[in-house]
Order: structure tokens, then sequence, then C-alpha cells
């Protein structure tokens, strides 16, 4: 039988807990809507509750399982009270989707020690602290999987280099955790690095950075941006026995962007402004079904309006 047909099944991981940090926004909530669409226990953590409830309250009315938690992923001993309380509660931890971290815009040159340090402790240092809790807590005994959403950082990242550098010293330590933790310890740990992905994330730019965004989008190989469920899918498809040899790698869900050679006018020659050939996965930010959809994506109102233009050719993928 095929692979997939025997495990992209409703069940796929029911009976497991996976730990999804930022879940109650964005990339993160549509994250945990696919895994408890596939039968998880899935927990979302983030500072704030109130986003929490309401994505708990989302896939409860689904008939899926949610329970939420407080965290803040830069305080080493908050996460590791969050494990400890998870395996408390629910026995397990098998999973841990590092997806919480963020910058702001700056040119480097205008960055102070202050700004790069507070981004570099959140994503690099905060994703320590939740691998080693995660180790220390359950999985250093029972393996697990752990994925981390890191971004696409081949060229660096212009006016966001400290968050390039913080994500490639994450891809970085996944590779030395991979070998580390592999052998005796049964974890396997990989990174999906999106592209630009139309998210709740995008609203903290600045308006002339969406305009900007909302200008560019075709400059890439598939001439659109991605979506939530198209970087769901794969960290769903990492955790899986799908990717059950796949370890210690940086899947990029960039539509191949990453390849762009960083220059504007050759950009614009190489690329396709009249619309993307590239049917669009939808899923499960948008609906699969009337039972696993969920319908609303938070990002700002001139980038929403990409993916209705995404959506319209009529190419779009809805398995
Ligand atoms: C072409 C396409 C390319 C596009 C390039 C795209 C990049 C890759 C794609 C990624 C896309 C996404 O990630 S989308 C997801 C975006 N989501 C987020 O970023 C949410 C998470 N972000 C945050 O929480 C915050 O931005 C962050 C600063 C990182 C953490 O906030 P904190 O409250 O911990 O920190 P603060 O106290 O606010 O700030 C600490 C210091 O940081 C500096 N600082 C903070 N905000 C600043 C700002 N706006 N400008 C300058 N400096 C700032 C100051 O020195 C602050 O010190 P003082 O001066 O003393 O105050
Ligand atoms: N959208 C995009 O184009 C891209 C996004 N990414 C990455 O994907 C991930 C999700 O981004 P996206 O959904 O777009 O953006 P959001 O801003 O919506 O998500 C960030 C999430 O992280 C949580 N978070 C931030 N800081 C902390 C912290 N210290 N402790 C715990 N949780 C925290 C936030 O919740 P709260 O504030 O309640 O703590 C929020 O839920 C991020 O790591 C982002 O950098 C990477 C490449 C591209």
């Amino acid at each position: 039988m095929s692979i997939y047909r025997s495990i992209f099944k409703k069940d796929l991981f029911k009976g497991q807990v996976i730990l999804v940090t930022g879940g109650g926004t964005g990339i993160g909530r549509c994250i945990a809507h696919e895994l408890a669409a596939l039968g998880t226990t899935v927990v979302i953590a983030a500072r704030k509750i109130e986003p929490l409830k309401t994505v708990q309250d989302e896939i409860q009315k689904l008939g899926g399982n949610c329970d939420t938690m407080l965290l803040n992923i830069r305080d080493a001993a908050m996460a590791t009270q969050v494990i400890q309380d998870i395996v408390a509660k629910h026995g397990m931890l098998n999973g841990l989707v590092n997806n919480a971290g963020g910058q702001f815009m700056s040119p480097a040159n205008q960055l102070t020690s202050k700004g790069f340090s507070t981004v570099v402790d959140l994503n690099l240092n905060g994703t320590f602290n939740m691998c080693k809790a995660a180790f220390d807590g359950y999985m250093g005994e029972h393996g697990g999987q752990i994925v981390t959403i890191v971004a696409e950082t081949r060229n660096g990242i212009p006016r966001a280099m400290h968050t390039g550098a913080a994500r490639a010293g994450i891809i970085n330590m996944t590779k030395t955790l991979a070998i580390e933790w592999g052998p005796y310890n049964g974890i396997r740990i990989n990174c999906v690095a999106p592209g630009l992905i139309i998210s709740s994330g995008m609203k903290n730019y600045h308006e002339t950075m969406v305009d900007l965004l909302a200008h560019s989008h075709w400059m890439n190989p598939t001439s659109r941006y991605g979506t939530e469920s198209e970087v769901s899918a794969a960290v769903a498809f990492l955790l899986s026995p799908a990717a059950s040899y796949i370890n210690g790698v940086n899947l990029e869900v960039d539509g191949g962007s990453s390849l762009s050679k960083g220059n504007p006018e050759g950009d614009e020659l190489m690329y396709n402004p009249e619309g993307s050939r590239h049917p669009v996965y939808v899923g499960w930010s948008e609906g699969v079904d009337n039972v696993h959809g969920i319908k609303h994506v938070d990002a700002p109102a001139k980038i929403n309006e990409l993916l209705r233009k995404y959506k319209a050719i009529g190419r779009s993928s809805k398995i």
C-alpha cells in the first residue's frame, strides 16, 4: 500500500501529545489545527492567553483536543515548568514544534546591541530553552520529534540581519542535536524555513513594508507568497513516520525564493508579473471541508487580497 495512503489518515497522530509554541496566531494556529485534525492532543503555548483560548475553542468545536499554557520561551525556567506541566497532565510529550519567534525590521547599521541581543535571545536562545526542556523533561528518555520554524536565510536577510543570524544558528544547532540526540535518545529534529507567508506575522510590519510586499509578491519562481497551510503541511510531514529517516535537515518552504539572486532588476526580468501558474494549497487555513477547516487568515488586508487573487486563478488544490 502507498505509504501516504496508509499514514495520512485522520488518526495519524492519535494518542500523541504535541506542543506548538506561538500556537495562538498565524502559522502556529494553522499548525495546531492541522495536528488536531490528525488526532493529536495539541498543547498551544505563548505569552498572551486570549489568542490561545480562541484557538482552543475553535479546535474543540471541531471535535479536536487542545490545551493551553502560558509560556515565554526566553525564560528557561518557564520552559522547564511548561514541559513538566504537560507531562504531569497528559502523561507524555511526543512532539515539539518551535514556532514562536520573530523580529523587527531594521537596517544593520541602525541596530543597537540591545536590539540584536533581543532578537537572538528570542529566536536562538528561546529555541534552545525549549529543546533542552523537552529533552530533560521527557524526550531524552522516551524519544520524540522536534520541528523548528526558522526563516529562509540562504542569501542573508537584508533589514533583518539579527533574525537571519539567529535562524542560521538554529539550523546549525539542529544538525548537532540530530547527531547527539539521535543514537541514544531516539529523537529526530528538523527545521522548516518558510519564505514569505500570508499570515498575521505581516501585521507587525510598517505600512510601507506591507505595500512593498504586496507589490513584490510575484518576484520568486512561483510568482506568489506561501500560505500558512503550506508551512503546516511540511511540519506534519516531518513529524510523521513518512519522514522517519529525515534528520537534521532544513526544509525550505519558499516556492524557490531562496534561489533569487537578490537583484531586483534581474528578478523583474526573470519572474512572471502576470500571475502565478502554481496551485495554492489553502486547506487548513481556508477550509478543507466543513469539519476541519478554519476560515480566517489574520494578515493585513492588502496581503490577504493576494490570497484571494491566488485562489481566483481556479487552480487551488483543496486536498
Ligand atoms: C523584502 C522583504 C523582507 C522581509 C524580511 C522578512 C524576515 C523573514 C520573514 C519573517 C517573517 C516573520 O517572522 S513574521 C512574524 C513576525 N512576528 C513577530 O515578530 C512577533 C514577535 N516580535 C516581537 O515580539 C518583538 O518584535 C521583539 C522585539 C522581537 C521582542 O519584543 P520584546 O518586547 O521582547 O522587546 P522590546 O522590549 O520591544 O525591545 C527590545 C529592544 O529591541 C529593539 N527594538 C525593538 N523593536 C524595535 C524596532 N521596531 N525598531 C528598532 N529597534 C527595536 C530596541 O533596542 C529595544 O530596546 P529599547 O529601545 O530599550 O526598547
Ligand atoms: N509570516 C512569515 O512570512 C514568516 C514567518 N516566520 C516565522 O514563523 C513563526 C510564526 O510567525 P507568524 O505566525 O507569521 O507570526 P506571529 O507574529 O503571528 O506569530 C508569532 C507567535 O510567537 C509567539 N511568541 C512571540 N514571542 C514569544 C515568546 N517570547 N514566548 C512565547 N511565544 C512567543 C506569539 O504569541 P505571544 O505574543 O502571545 O507570545 C505569536 O503567537 C515565527 O517564528 C516567524 O518568525 C518565518 C518566515 C516567514
